[in-house]
């Protein structure tokens, strides 16, 4: 008891001393009508409320562009410029490009560099209060347990937590630089950090920039703001990235009311549309599916469901269309591998295919409109499997071909039916339904991160059915418009016959 309300004070104070270092910044102004409030009971950590209505366009807060930390404003450059300098080639001067690939900075490495920088100088950072704010731990799948992750059941989230790929990146590109520059980074008389103490703080620096960070260099050649894409932040490390202190306080939602503008000196958060008097200001991170918001920030919502997406193996769908085709004929093995081959040579080919729903983008108040809905599969899936089926005609004999193949209604038929055998089979790799998913949700059963998994696998699941329920609908209408050809041919012939 008295641990937790130790830590409920420093968290507290926290707040209280970043809100004063905050307003005491040069140039900074944060509205008299919103706080910094707890949210900790509805496990958001800390957010900002409206405390009084206020109306559209109003500007909540600014931030000068050198209250940012990221490569321009800190110290470390001056100390290290040479990892600094991102306008370099591919290759090192040996022309080895793999080799200078693992070892070179982005934006990304830089930043985490910075603020491990900035946080092992302690006091005699500028930022210290902002950095006593950041979370030390997170919800994002890189820090789940194997049980918690297999929670995720076949989500193909569970190949992008990426865990491995960021030992390699610390390793190669972060305690290297440290170790190599150990009296920059450790202030005299402080204590030098093991590297397992460091692999666990680039961690989490890595895992804060991934949910906190700013993408900076939204300008146009001409200085102005640029208006198109300005919702979406890069995480390629292609452009400068920063934390840009009480922006990251806003939490997020697929519907927002406010947003952050770029100038050349300040980000200023803007008020989109009246916000009534204990509203949460909202910022958007973009229209990103459940998994993907899991993914990146630790955390879902039920408005983002609506981008949700799955992922559909090739290889199910060829599987269907193998049977499908043959109608039990028989085709030799080394027939199909040459049809393998043909396909798979393709330039466009594709191992997966990413389904998802049509749906307008919020409008400039950040309201959303109707809901998403599922309209049709990829393009690219619909020409694969036509490439597939060519490639069976030149390949295999005849017969078999001749049935299966022989006009373009039967082809696309055969597709369609291909595509739902292969949506009801990657079904089939959950091991749980979506009724018993809809069931943990609804009776309150799952909370924490088995709760945030299975609302990831729900989405997943509830888009297979919509898929499926969508090629149901074209198949009728196909066998229907084939039943009404029919019919018209009927009468005409029996005329004839007369
Ligand atoms: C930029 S920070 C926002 C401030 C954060 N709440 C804090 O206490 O520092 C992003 C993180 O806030 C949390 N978050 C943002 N929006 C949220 C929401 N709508 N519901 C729950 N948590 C949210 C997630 O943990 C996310 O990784």
């Amino acid at each position: 008891m008295e641990v937790d309300s130790d830590a409920n004070s420093r968290f507290l104070d926290g707040t209280r001393s970043f809100v004063g270092w905050f307003r005491a910044i040069p140039g900074a102004t944060f509205h008299n009508n919103i706080a910094v409030e707890d949210l900790r009971g509805q496990n958001a950590g800390r957010g900002i409320i409206a405390t009084a209505d206020i109306e559209p366009d109003t500007i909540l807060f600014t931030i000068p562009r050198d209250a940012i930390v990221c490569a321009a404003t800190s110290a470390l450059q001056s100390q290290i410029p040479q990892i600094f300098n991102l306008d370099h080639d591919d290759a090192d001067e040996d022309g080895d490009e793999d080799e200078h690939r693992s070892t070179s900075q982005d934006s990304w490495t830089l930043l985490i560099l910075v603020m491990m920088y900035e946080y092992l100088q302690g006091d005699a950072s500028r930022w210290r209060p902002y950095l006593d704010v950041l979370p030390t731990t997170f919800d994002t799948p890189m820090f789940w347990s194997p049980a918690e992750l297999s929670e995720l059941q076949a989500s193909a989230l569970v190949a992008k937590v990426g865990k491995e790929e960021a030992d390699l990146m610390i390793k190669s590109k972060i305690l290297a630089v440290i170790r190599a520059h150990e009296h920059v980074f450790f202030p005299a008389g402080s204590h030098r950090m093991r590297d397992e103490q460091l692999f666990e703080l680039a961690h989490r620096m890595g895992s804060a920039i991934m949910a906190y960070a700013f993408d900076l260099e939204k300008d146009d050649e001409n200085g102005d703001a640029e208006e198109d894409d300005e919702w979406v932040e890069d995480r390629e490390g292609k452009t400068m990235l920063g934390m840009v202190p009480m922006a990251d306080i806003l939490n997020a939602d697929a519907e927002f009311n406010a947003h952050i503008n770029h100038s050349e000196n300040a980000l200023t958060a803007v008020a989109l549309r009246p916000i009534r008097a204990g509203e949460e200001i909202l910022n958007y991170y973009g229209p990103l599916s459940t998994g993907e918001l899991l993914r990146r920030y630790g955390y879902v919502t039920p408005k983002h469901s609506r981008y949700d997406v799955v992922e559909l193996p090739w290889g199910l769908v060829e599987n269907e269309l193998k049977e499908r085709v043959t109608a039990g004929k028989s085709v030799d093995a080394p027939e199909w591998d040459a049809v393998k081959r043909i396909t798979e040579s393709d330039e466009e080919f594709d191992e997966s295919f990413v389904l998802e729903r049509s749906s307008d983008d919020p409008d400039s108040t950040g309201k959303l409109g109707a809901d998403a809905i599922f309209d049709g599969l990829p393009d690219e899936l619909g020409e694969q499997c036509k490439r597939y089926l060519k490639a069976v005609k030149k390949v295999t004999n005849a017969a078999v071909a001749a049935q299966a193949l022989s006009d373009r209604d039967t082809r696309k038929e055969l597709c369609l039916q291909s595509v739902l055998g292969a949506l009801q089979s990657r079904e089939r790799q959950y091991p749980t339904s979506l009724e018993d998913d809809e069931q943990l949700i609804h009776a309150g059963e799952v909370v924490g991160r088995q709760r945030m998994a299975v609302w990831v696998r729900r989405g997943e699941k509830q888009l297979l059915r919509e898929a499926q329920l969508w090629i149901g609908r074209e198949l009728d209408e196909m066998r229907s418009k084939r039943t009404r050809a029919h019919e018209d041919d009927a009468p005409a012939a029996k005329r004839r016959r007369c």
